[in-house]
């Protein structure tokens, strides 16, 4: 069928049916982190009590089991974002890591004065502050294409900004407090067009929409586990494999190299070369149960039901005018809203709601720059996944107006 059986989904979720004093959980957080599925969570322990080995094809057989495994996950998670070659797929803590690979290993040789990065208004601080930094280290300028009064991209402006001098694009494909879905394909023929390359942050848009790197035609592309359905401490760079060829690795050590005498070194081919010491395997294994999962779902489901919950929370949301929520119309934007209510600060906010089980986040959400723009100290900010319910909208707009008459 077109839609999800959200009732029978949510029993691959213990945690979901979690009370805090009676008060059932209303988990509307999945733009921090993801609840995990039962499939997902016994592919580690099925690991750890079956095979748990280092990997890199140690000799016995147990090795061989581990290695495998974990190779393979590497290819499972890459047919998840549109690639069939295990070369182009790093796997790293997260995107925060997968971001700060490329920034040293290509940015630091590569970036020096006169050189130019163009970020955008709506990085989140994973790329904001690592590119900001990688720039100020060599010299090299950070520029940052504006947004509209309604959430996009002034596309005007990014035509403007990126020139024959810019040398790396960096954006978010789905913002994280926004909830506006870029066009990153046009993006990056306009960073091509001018010689330089792209970088998509897709920690927002790989949990919640098909995505396929090669149609996007990046050259760099980071998620995380942790946000669709997977665990912490894995995440992805995806690159385009003569480029992670040419690059130096970012950390050195075992596992990464080939040969090495007192002299020097020499590394081990793709992707092995980008990932030094003993990688997440347990984690690697589960990410790839994880694409299954939401393979076996549906993705165009998932983004249906997720991008719906976010439409209803906006409609319903907004019913209240002393309720602002920053972004596209309701009808454009990815699985979130970051909203305030006049006269509660959203601490308070998610304070409150919190007491009716509802768990949203509060705060800057990583976004600070963004929210100097919006004007505003901070949000509050509901984001929704495929178990989510209509009825736990409700719910959150009905702890909203509890919170709204305690400070009348
Ligand atoms: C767009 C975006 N980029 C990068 C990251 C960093 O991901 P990590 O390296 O796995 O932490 C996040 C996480 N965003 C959030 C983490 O907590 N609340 C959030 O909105 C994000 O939303």
């Amino acid at each position: 069928s077109e839609t999800l059986d959200v009732a029978a989904l949510r029993e691959d979720f213990p945690v979901l049916d979690r009370e805090f004093d009676g008060t059932p959980l209303v988990y509307l957080d999945n733009a921090a982190t993801s609840q995990t599925p039962k499939r997902v969570v016994e592919s580690i322990t099925d690991y750890y009590y079956r095979y748990n080995a280092n990997v890199h094809r140690g000799i016995h057989s147990l090795s061989q089991e581990a290695s495998i495994a974990y190779e393979e996950a590497h290819d499972t998670v890459g047919e998840f974002v549109g690639t069939d070659r295990r070369e182009e797929i790093v796997f790293t803590k997260n995107t925060t890591e997968s971001m700060n690979t490329v920034a040293y290993a290509w940015g630091l040789n590569e970036l020096g004065p006169g050189d130019e990065v163009v970020l955008t208004e709506m990085e989140h601080h994973a790329s904001l502050v690592t590119w900001q930094q990688i720039a100020r280290r060599t010299g090299a300028e950070c520029k940052y294409i504006p947004i509209t009064d309604d959430g996009y991209l002034d596309m005007e402006a990014a035509r403007d900004l990126i020139t024959d001098d810019t040398e790396m694009v960096s954006v978010v494909h789905a913002s994280n407090t926004l909830g506006t879905v870029n066009p990153v394909r046009e993006l990056a023929d306009i960073a091509h067009d001018h010689g330089s390359y792209i970088f998509v942050d897709g920690a927002q848009s790989v949990p919640h929409q098909p995505v396929d790197v090669k149609a996007m035609d990046c050259d760099f592309f980071a998620f995380s586990g942790h946000k669709m359905c997977g665990p912490t401490g894995v995440g992805v760079l995806y690159g385009k494999e003569h480029l992670l060829e040419e690059m130096d690795p970012y950390l050195y050590g075992g596992m990464m190299i080939s040969k090495v005498t007192f002299e020097d070194s020499s590394w081990h081919e793709l992707p092995w070369k980008f990932e030094a010491g003993t990688p997440p395997i347990a984690q690697g294994i589960a990410l790839a149960e994880a694409c299954d999962y939401l393979d076996d779902v549906g993705m165009e489901r998932v983004h249906r039901h997720s991008t719906d919950l976010a439409r209803y929370a906006h409609e319903e949301l907004t019913a209240s005018d002393d309720v602002e929520v920053y972004g596209p119309p309701a009808d454009d934007r990815g699985p979130l809203v970051a909203f305030n209510v006049d006269g509660v600060h959203a601490h308070d906010l998610s304070s409150i709601v919190n007491d009716y089980g509802v768990a949203i986040r509060a705060g800057d959400h990583c976004t600070q720059p963004l929210h100097d723009v919006l004007g505003a100290t901070a949000s509050a900010r509901a984001s929704f996944y495929l178990y989510n319910t209509r009825e736990e909208v409700d719910a959150l707009v009905d702890a909203v107006d509890e919170a709204r008459q305690l400070f009348a």
